[in-house]
């Protein structure tokens, strides 16, 4: 894809995610006030917004893993805190998760890091355990061999790849990305990006990623929500972010950094 096209997809009305209300503070410290967002099926969504404004915080308390003051969480149109261990068991199957820094087992072949879903939600044969993380490792490009590889035998582009393969390995609905391209040279990072829009089309996927990377959000996005205040600041598709005027959110898309990818141009109407 090219730096002047956006990703296309099928608009759906389904939501998949909602976070409605949502506040969290650590002691009398708000980092997320009464904020809100949705996400619709087949949507990528990039999540921006400066160092420390909460990005993290919202995945966790996503996932449940942040206690929250106000506000509910709905996956796949369910609350989840009012459903039973089985049904949240069930919601928990279809979610994928590709954590900034929790990248890969270290004394686990990549084989066995992208098992590790499967034996913790699954019970299968070890053979057809096997099969399948195979196909998930070709899915994400990469060649069979690296299936025997442990992490520190791999580039930081393989290693994404494969962990992305462990956050699939259930066949979610919906992939969480914290930072993905984070630390990845630009073309392998435009690589990551083709193969997540790719994934989205070929599997229904719904994809929400917090991102840094411009290029992510000029190419593989349908739709930037930008943190900024302790709440969604802005949202909508990227040339709604080129015409923004609030401060933050111009700086970021029109400011310098911008300008060097050549992107401020797409500014002007
Ligand atoms: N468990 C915690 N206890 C106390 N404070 C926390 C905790 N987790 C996060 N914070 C604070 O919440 C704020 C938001 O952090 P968060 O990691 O979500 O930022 P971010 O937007 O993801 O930043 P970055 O882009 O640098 O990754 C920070 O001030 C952080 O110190």
């Amino acid at each position: 894809m090219t730096m002047t096209e956006t990703a296309t997809y099928s608009e759906s009305d389904e939501i998949v995610l909602s976070a409605h209300d949502i506040t969290v503070a650590f002691g009398d410290k708000v980092i997320l006030d009464h904020l809100s967002l949705e996400i619709r099926r087949g949507e990528i969504l990039g999540f921006v917004g400066a160092s420390g404004a909460g990005k993290s915080v919202l995945l966790r308390t996503i996932l449940g893993l942040n206690r929250k003051q106000s506000g509910m969480i709905r996956l796949f149109g369910v609350d989840v805190e009012e459903t039973s261990d089985i049904e949240r068991l069930k919601i928990d199957m279809r979610l994928g998760v590709l954590f900034q820094h929790g990248a890969l087992f270290s004394a686990l072949t990549v084989l066995e890091n992208v098992q590790v879903p499967m034996r913790e939600y699954l019970d299968l044969p070890r053979k057809l355990m096997d099969e399948l993380a195979l196909l998930k490792i070709e899915l994400v490009g990469l060649p069979p061999d690296a299936a025997q590889k442990f992490p520190s035998e791999l580039s930081g582009g393989m290693i994404k790849r494969a962990a992305l393969a462990r956050a699939l390995a259930l066949d979610p609905d919906i992939v969480f990305l914290d930072e993905p391209t984070s630390g990845l040279d630009p073309i392998s990072a435009a690589e990551f990006d083709e193969l997540v829009v790719k994934l989205r089309d070929t599997m229904d996927l719904t994809v929400y990623m917090v991102t840094h990377d411009l290029d992510s959000l000029f190419t593989a996005c349908d739709r930037v929500a930008v943190l900024g205040n302790k709440k969604v600041l802005v949202e909508g598709t990227i040339e709604d972010m080129l015409k923004s005027e609030e401060p933050w959110v111009k700086s970021y898309f029109r400011g310098k950094r911008a300008r060097q990818l050549d992107l401020a141009s797409r500014a002007q109407p």
